[in-house]
């Protein structure tokens, strides 16, 4: 025995750095105006895979968006970019981002190719075939000055700056509220395709759930700064019912909203559990990541 005190056993357990994982956030809390707006916050985020952020106003996704890329530093907890620290990213790590922001404030003195050319300069060059592709689908003028653009034509420049790089993880906090109904249609089909393409993780929140529930692999639901829920679409399809009174407790589920008259909703269902539900006269429906939704934050 060399005399050495057990190193921290009290202290909660530290994740180990995840270097594959392009995103590690482990029980993450931030505190803001005396309030924690971010409380015991932790989720993961795999290579190729898009993750939908869904949360009410207030729900703190921009805050965790601002933590993810080492603008706040989190009062407790650890925010991970493939294993580095979110506050003190290498340059090369760094350079592997694409942030789309809720709104592109700045630069407005820029005409639209004077800023691209501007910003290309503290990065990699552009990736050809990225750059092709975002500036066709954001028909911009080159010349015209920034800040004569509408909202929705500064969204679309605000995505090309983003994407033209070919970063390997995407972080879009509402990119698509003030885009038409034909650039958000062509958008929602062009960024599955793109971390097809390349591969890339995509964290992106957005309060139209329908367009979420079509090119997500995942569904993370904050509320009051918690994750209430964090998963994938077969998951929320295959274990998730909601059921027209409160199961029996035998069936081993766990209730996760009760709305009353409109039902209780469960998760851990399997297919076994069907029978006695119709038998003990329980309505079922599957679940649905909207409905769900609303029922979580209610
Ligand atoms: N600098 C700040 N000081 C005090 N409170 C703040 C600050 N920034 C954000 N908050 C509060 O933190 C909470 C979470 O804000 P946040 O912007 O992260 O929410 P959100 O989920 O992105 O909301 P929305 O959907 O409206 O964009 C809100 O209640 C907000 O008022």
């Amino acid at each position: 025995m060399t005399g050495q005190a057990t190193p921290d056993r009290e202290a909660p357990a530290r994740e180990a750095p995840d270097h594959q994982a392009p995103v590690q956030i482990a029980h993450l809390r931030k505190i803001l105006g005396g309030r924690a707006v971010l409380d015991d916050l932790s989720l993961t985020l795999r290579p190729g895979e898009i993750a939908a952020l869904l949360g009410p106003n207030g729900a703190g996704k921009t805050t965790l968006i601002g933590c993810l890329l080492g603008l706040l530093s989190p009062d407790a907890g650890t925010v991970r970019l493939w294993g580095e620290d979110a506050s003190a990213l290498r340059a090369e790590t760094r350079a592997r981002i694409g942030f789309v922001p809720q709104t592109m404030t700045g630069f407005t003195w820029f005409r639209v190719g004077e800023l691209m050319a501007y910003l290309a300069q503290y990065r990699a060059r552009p990736d050809d075939i990225e750059d092709r592709t975002w500036q066709e689908w954001a028909g911009l003028d080159p010349n015209a000055r920034i800040r004569t653009l509408s909202g929705g034509e500064r969204q679309r420049l605000a995505i090309v700056l983003a994407l033209r790089f070919r970063p390997d993880l995407i972080v879009l906090d509402e990119p698509v509220a003030s885009l038409d109904p034909q650039a958000r249609y062509d958008f929602m089909r062009l960024l599955p395709a793109y971390a097809r393409r390349t591969g890339a993780s995509v964290l992106i929140s957005s309060h139209i759930i329908s367009d979420l529930q079509e090119i997500s692999d995942r569904f993370v639901m904050m509320r009051h700064g918690r994750i209430m829920l964090d998963m994938t679409a077969p998951e929320i399809a295959s274990t998730v019912r909601r059921l027209s009174a409160p199961p029996v407790a035998a069936w081993g589920v766990e209730i996760i909203a009760d709305q009353g008259v409109e039902g209780v909703w469960v998760r851990g269902w399997h297919p076994a559990l069907d029978d006695a539900a119709a038998g003990a006269g329980h309505a079922m429906l599957p679940g649905d990541v909207e409905r769900l939704f609303l029922a979580l934050t209610r």
